[in-house]
């Protein structure tokens, strides 16, 4: 990057709040996704809504790319900066701002981190309900810019239902105030839910207000070992029809093996079960105690559960959350390949069994791993790399499945990305999910929003215009 530029950034950030040395552009060019290598030329550390601003249109004059930087625990490569850009980290936009009890509201900015949230909305005796593993490190701008889920979507929504207001910079540089916390209002395009999902593209979150929830009483859970991936269906519909859950997850026997080793946590129970469900309900009292055990009998008796276990205490509900809760990181160390694919939820069995016998016929000495939020019918999908493959040969082939992983997700009408994003990764598949005049309608949008292309260029898709 030429001196002049370098110079220009700090003048807007401060000197020691750019960085170009090796080991910080490889940390901040990437996220969690190891499969492209970041190639950033700068890192810079605005302070405020308005230094982002002015970064903007310095890239407007100048000719540059920015990618923005939250905690970088995306899985698709959204907040990667492999082409040269600037990556804009908002690691020091890290404050709360404001807080209404009244109004269940706060106002933070982008790089507060979400457990950070969570903590503070503890505080308050409320609760900020998105969550998940790598909440300790993720920023909510990047939650807002990929609409983050996780695992207590069933009853508390995507992150795009907690966002109340943003200010945002769109690829001009211009500052649009969206929505300043009002429940109601219907004057027109609602913009707001437009970044929300955009992964960076179409503006920089430099604020958000976000809702804040009741505190949940006494979150209780139950592993059941399921006597099919078909009876899973049964067991849901038979929980929700007799009482409120804020969580169903499954996993596999496979994943629970690696988790247990890996963690020394033990077997949950005696009987092993090729899938596992995991449901959080509030104990909120004796009422809410007994449906869940006569619930958890009916489930048993008509032997669509052949086993299971209820916490008994808040840290035995911790436990058991870790067996699913502790997959991905567990799994990290075989070089997994991820899917994050979503069907309508009563199509998961029939989809999962589908997919499962694509990959397997293909490769079967491949160890597939699956995990996942079962209730919004968002299953992950780990193909882990076998230790004579190298990484290469082993994406590649992957990359072969993945078609046909993908032509089940368009046969099942379903996404190729439920929760994690498009970004680099799934680019490449992105019509099997949206139609090419959804596509040529995003690319329009983006035109609107950032005419220059110089938000987080070639994410989601490839903008045809040159910069
Ligand atoms: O690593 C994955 O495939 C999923 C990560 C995360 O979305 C989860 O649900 O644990
Ligand atoms: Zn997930």
């Amino acid at each position: 990057m030429q001196q002049s530029l370098l110079v220009a950034l700090a003048e807007i950030v401060g000197a020691d709040r750019v960085l170009t040395d090796a080991e910080s552009l490889a940390h901040y060019g990437k996220d969690w996704t190891r499969m492209i290598e970041p190639a950033p030329s700068a890192i810079v550390f605005p302070g405020s809504a308005e230094e982002v601003q002015a970064l903007v249109k310095l890239a407007n004059e100048h000719k540059f790319a920015v990618v923005p930087s939250g905690g970088r625990t995306g899985l698709s490569g959204g907040a990667v900066a492999s082409q040269g850009e600037v990556v804009i980290a908002f690691d020091r936009m890290n404050q709360i701002l404001d807080f209404s009890a009244v109004d269940r509201q706060v106002v933070c900015q982008p790089g507060v981190v979400t457990e950070q949230l969570q903590q503070f909305a503890e505080d308050k005796g409320l609760f900020y309900p998105v969550d998940f593993a790598s909440s300790g490190s993720s920023q909510l701008g990047g939650n807002v810019a990929t609409n983050a889920g996780g695992i207590k979507v069933i009853r508390y929504g995507l992150t795009r239902d907690w966002v109340m207001g943003m200010k945002v910079v769109t690829g001009t540089g211009e500052m649009l105030t969206l929505n300043q916390g009002l429940v109601k209002n219907a004057t027109g395009y609602d913009l707001r839910h437009l970044f929300i999902g955009s992964e960076g593209t179409l503006g920089m979150i430099v604020e958000l207000t976000m809702g804040l929830a009741a505190a949940p009483k006494d979150p209780t859970v139950l592993v059941l070992g399921l006597e099919s991936m078909e009876a899973s269906m049964s067991v849901l519909q038979t929980f929700q029809d007799n009482m409120p859950i804020t969580a169903f997850e499954f996993f596999s026997e496979k994943a629970l093996g690696h988790v247990m080793e890996e963690k020394g946590l033990p077997r949950p129970f005696e009987t092993a079960t090729d899938y596992y469900a995991l449901i959080e309900f509030e104990n909120t009292g004796e009422a809410a105690m007994d449906a869940a055990m006569a619930v958890f009998e009916k489930c048993m008796e008509e032997g669509w559960v052949l086993d299971g276990t209820m916490s008994q205490s808040t840290s035995q509900a911790e436990n058991l959350w870790r067996l699913r809760e502790d997959i991905s990181e567990t799994i990290s160390k075989f070089t997994p390949y991820k899917n994050d694919i979503s069907v309508q939820v009563s199509q998961v069995p029939a989809f999962l069994k589908e997919v499962d016998e694509v990959v397997s016929a293909q490769y079967p000495d491949f160890e597939i791993i699956w995990f996942g939020h079962i209730g919004d019918g968002n299953v992950h999908l780990n193909i882990l790399k076998p230790d004579d493959l190298d990484k290469d040969t082993f994406f590649k082939q992957c990359n072969e499945v993945s078609k046909d992983v993908f032509a089940a997700v368009k046969r099942f009408k379903g996404s190729v990305s439920a929760e994690h994003g498009v970004g680099l990764l799934k680019k490449p598949y992105l019509a099997y999910s949206r139609s090419e005049a959804e596509i040529a309608c995003m690319k329009q949008l983006k035109q609107v929003f950032d005419p220059a292309n110089v938000l987080n260029p070639g994410k989601i898709f490839d903008q045809d215009q040159k910069m």
